[in-house]
């Protein structure tokens, strides 16, 4: 196993970042421009791994008819993928590793197979990898589905409502999760010509026909909360991220809002924004994160910097992401003596036994299960550790292929190696 050797050299960070195309945007795109009867370009499509996988499943194996498609560690193309496999004639057989084997889709494959879907369940009940067999979905247009659990589902859903039959009527019961993913699926539709309503609970879309129109990716709101958090964690910092819009399709962007809190200031600029750190006060005590889930790491990681207690909520789905985020940020913020209790829906994050800026520290191993945000929102720490060491570098690959290469722009010491430290 490889890993990584972060070191700080400076404490003044300054620099200008061209972070990935948001990766949400992106599969998003993919998924519309196959069911797109007309060509269109797709420019700035993100170069994360789980695009590139998708791409290539969606352009050489679904194209050719291979029937074993493998999304790798990619939760939103194994979810778009089997709506978009139960339309697409053929028999497939969609998998990937093996924790997307743990990872459930049951309340998906409900909805599917209630709209006249075929998939059977080839490992376990509820769980990848799935048979599907593609074919026209005409049994009903009326199907609800659970609302809480991942809005990956019922994005899934939307995209290939206007080429059903009767199109879709889909009640959403319960809390909804993740919303801001729902409104960018039907925003990026609606650049494509698909109308819909939503009223309440209720999201209607009649059959019509995706139109061409080039898209447009936006740079990546989740990758800017690492440099959200380098901001914070720095003596002084001036990070330009080019190419961000205040007026975004990624619900991640409300981490400007939150940073505001953490001393971090966001100037919006023509090109792009401008981070700068402001003040060394900290003032959330409570954030919520239902809506946000991807950058609950980054921010657990900022307040154990900071030494900052803090209490999270809206957590749930990050139990079935690409690891239990919440078991891996408690195993690893417990190396630095920070821990996460439950009581009920929120955590309470106590830095009172940290030994965060207090003692001259060991470098200490970060083990990072498989999942890119465990490195990505560990990494800027070091600025208050001066030395860490990551396993498993290549896993940002996932969302931000040149993470490591960034930081290095902006002086850290990066250097790959066989995992010495073992904690
Ligand atoms: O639709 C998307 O692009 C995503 C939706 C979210 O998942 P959930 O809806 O499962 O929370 C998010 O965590 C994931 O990284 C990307
Ligand atoms: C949860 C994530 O991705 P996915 O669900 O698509 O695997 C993520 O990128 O944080």
């Amino acid at each position: 196993m490889n890993s990584i050797l972060v070191k700080k050299t400076t404490d003044v960070l300054k620099g200008e970042i061209i972070l990935p195309g948001s990766k949400s945007e992106s599969n998003r795109a993919l998924i519309m421009q196959a069911l797109c009867k007309q060509p269109f370009e797709i420019k700035n499509l993100s170069v994360a791994d789980d695009t590139v996988t998708l791409e290539h499943l969606l352009k050489t194996n679904i194209a050719s008819n291979n029937t074993e498609i493998n999304v790798g560690p990619a939760g939103t193309a194994m979810r778009f993928l089997t709506a978009f496999l139960a339309v697409t004639p053929g028999e497939w057989l969609l998998t990937g590793t093996h924790r997307m084997l743990e990872r459930p889709i049951k309340l998906l494959v409900d909805a599917l197979r209630n709209l006249g879907a075929d998939i059977e369940y080839a490992g376990n009940e509820g769980f990848p990898p799935l048979k599907i067999k593609g074919k026209d979905l005409n049994l009903t247009n009326k199907i609800s589905i659970d609302g809480g659990v991942s809005s990956q589902y019922i994005s899934a859903l939307l995209m290939i409502a206007p080429t059903l039959p009767n199109g879709l009527d889909l009640t959403l019961d319960g809390v909804v999760a993740s919303r801001p993913y729902i409104e960018m699926t039907l925003a990026m539709m609606a650049e494509l010509g698909i109308e819909h309503t939503w009223n309440d609970n209720n999201i209607s879309i009649k059959p019509q026909a995706y139109k061409s129109n080039d898209l447009f990716i936006e740079p990546d709101w989740s990758g800017s909360s690492y440099w959200y958090s380098l901001t914070a964690l720095s003596k002084v910092a001036d990070i330009k991220l080019t190419g961000l819009k205040g007026h975004s399709l990624q619900g991640d962007s409300v981490i400007a809002n939150i940073m505001e809190n953490f001393g971090v200031k966001t100037d919006f600029l023509k090109d792009g924004i401008r981070l700068t750190k402001v003040s060394d006060k900290v003032t959330a005590d409570f954030i919520d994160f239902e809506h946000c889930p991807d950058i609950a790491q980054t921010i657990a990681v900022i307040c154990a910097g900071l030494n900052h207690n803090c209490t999270f909520t809206g957590l749930e789905s990050l139990k079935i992401k690409e690891t239990d985020r919440v078991a891996a940020l408690q195993n690893e913020l417990g190396k630095y003596g920070v821990t996460i209790t439950q009581e009920g829906l929120n955590y309470h994050i106590d830095c009172s036994g940290s030994s965060i800026n207090k003692t001259v520290q060991d470098t200490i191993l970060i083990n990072t299960y498989h999942d890119h945000r465990m490195a990505m929102a560990f990494a800027p720490l070091v600025l208050k550790v001066n030395s860490m060491e990551v396993e498993d570098p290549k896993v940002t690959g996932k969302s931000y292929p040149h993470f490591w290469e960034d930081l290095e722009k902006v002086g850290f010491e990066c250097t790959q190696s066989e995992l010495k430290t073992t904690n």
